[in-house]
């Protein structure tokens, strides 16, 4: 074994802050691939996917791959032994050139679609992948088809958690068959001959605290009504394990939890649990060159080269980030309570407000943390700017950063 393979499995703590990263690694990776750049340590993506195989020995884990699709990720998390929940034909298809084996990889199917239907039905007659139906006429879609795997259906468990209401599904009525509606479907779907093999429910992502009592309930009911439908292979729980955001919040109890579910979960399936954010989120960093300083009154507005483009988590959904100045003589400098803003002409473009820091200079370089879930995969052009690169933190490109002539390759 390598030592950096001894590193994947030792020394594998339950939380990584953004002070605990390299700073002057992350200067040379900024220097060398220039900003904004997403820097990815995939050593900490397999040390959270083995820290999960071992909080759940029993269950059938895998991996949202919404929350980050790169290839180096979705390799490394293959390796460590996760199988691939996936949200669209687009997902499934990198999961599956990523080398996830068929029968490995879900697709929770959300008001799919016709386009990725017919490319999963087709993918299905090569791979024993899983669709998993949001309602019954999703499954009549599916059953008008030639669909050749196996079935699941997502169920509305009525619960739900999250670290914001618009991530919070377990209760969102667009999600799932109504609960008491499923097992109905569950019996047509075998009177109609298909292969019904498990039920799926998401209470929702970032979940922590009190919201784990909202995740207990989730598994209760699903259990309840794996129980009601019988000679089922899982049961599928969902995500939303949460990872602090702040400084100062505690890490999730992964220990706890996982006793938390056993002892919610009383089905003969077996349980099953999909997240995405845990097993990336801290093994990520983003990071931007300021570009201007201006003190006001209220705040010294710090202008950086990344913004709702690069990073849309704090515009959507108020998302806190952790940042970091990561000049050499940044523990020298006097605190300043900043605005840091980024190049796009709209009030939100805001990554961190009211934020203490060493006061920043032009050209310095910020890191934002917790960048690994959820971050370069919803990166967008909006405002023609162009998506940044992807590094790993060994210094390999991943993704190649946008060109303005990326910019129009699709018009005519
Ligand atoms: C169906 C489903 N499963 C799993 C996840 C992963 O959630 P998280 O990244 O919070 O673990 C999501 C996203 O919230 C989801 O929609
Ligand atoms: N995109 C959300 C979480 C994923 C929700 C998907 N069900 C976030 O950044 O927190």
């Amino acid at each position: 074994m390598s030592a950096t393979d001894a590193n994947r499995v030792e020394g594998a703590t339950a939380v990584r802050r953004l002070a605990d990263w390299d700073g002057a690694r992350l200067r040379a990776l900024a220097g060398e691939f220039e900003t904004p750049l997403y820097v990815l340590d995939l050593d900490r993506v397999h040390e959270n996917a083995t820290r999960l195989l071992r909080a759940f020995p029993d269950a059938d884990v895998s991996y949202a791959v919404k929350a980050n699709a790169t290839r180096g990720v979705l390799e490394t998390v293959r390796d460590a032994g996760l199988g691939a929940e996936c949200g669209s034909a687009g997902e499934v298809r990198r999961a599956l050139d990523a080398g996830f084996p068929g029968e490995r990889v879900r697709y929770t199917a959300v008001n799919p679609p016709a386009r990725d239907l017919d490319e999963v039905v087709s993918l299905s007659h090569d791979h024993d992948l899983v669709l998993t139906v949001d309602s019954v006429d999703t499954f009549e879609r599916v059953a008008d088809r030639d669909f050749a795997g196996r079935l699941c259906v997502r169920v509305n468990p009525g619960v739900g958690a999250g670290h914001h209401a618009k991530v919070t599904t377990g209760d969102a009525p667009q999600f799932g068959v109504p609960y008491d509606r499923a097992a109905a479907l569950c019996a047509e779907v075998r009177e109609r001959g298909f292969d019904l093999v498990g039920l799926h429910a998401h209470a929702g992502s970032g979940i922590s605290g009190e919201g784990l009592a909202a995740h207990a309930e989730l598994v209760r009911r699903l259990s309840a009504l794996g129980r009601e439908v019988g000679d089922l292979d899982f049961v599928a729980v969902g995500g939303g394990f949460g990872v602090p955001c702040r400084p100062e919040d505690p890490p999730l109890d992964l220990d706890a939890v996982a006793a938390a579910t056993r002892e919610a979960f009383d089905c003969e399936a077996r349980l099953a649990i999909e997240p995405g954010r845990y097993v990336v989120a801290d093994a990520g960093v983003l990071l931007a060159a300021t570009t201007a300083v201006t003190e006001t009154p209220e705040t010294t507005v710090v202008g950086c080269d990344a913004g709702m483009t690069t990073l849309l988590r704090p515009a959507l959904y108020d998302a806190y980030h952790e940042v970091r100045v990561l000049a050499p003589d940044a523990a020298d400098r006097p605190t300043a309570r900043c605005l840091v803003a980024g190049p796009v002409c709209e009030t939100a473009d805001v990554l961190a407000r009211d934020r203490p820091l060493p006061e920043p200079a032009v050209d310095d370089v910020l890191a934002v943390g917790n960048a690994g879930a959820y971050a370069y995969e919803m990166a967008s052009q909006y405002n023609s700017r162009p998506r940044p690169a992807v590094v790993s933190l060994a210094g390999d490109p991943l993704v190649r950063r946008e060109t303005l002539a990326d910019l129009t390759r699709l018009e005519h």
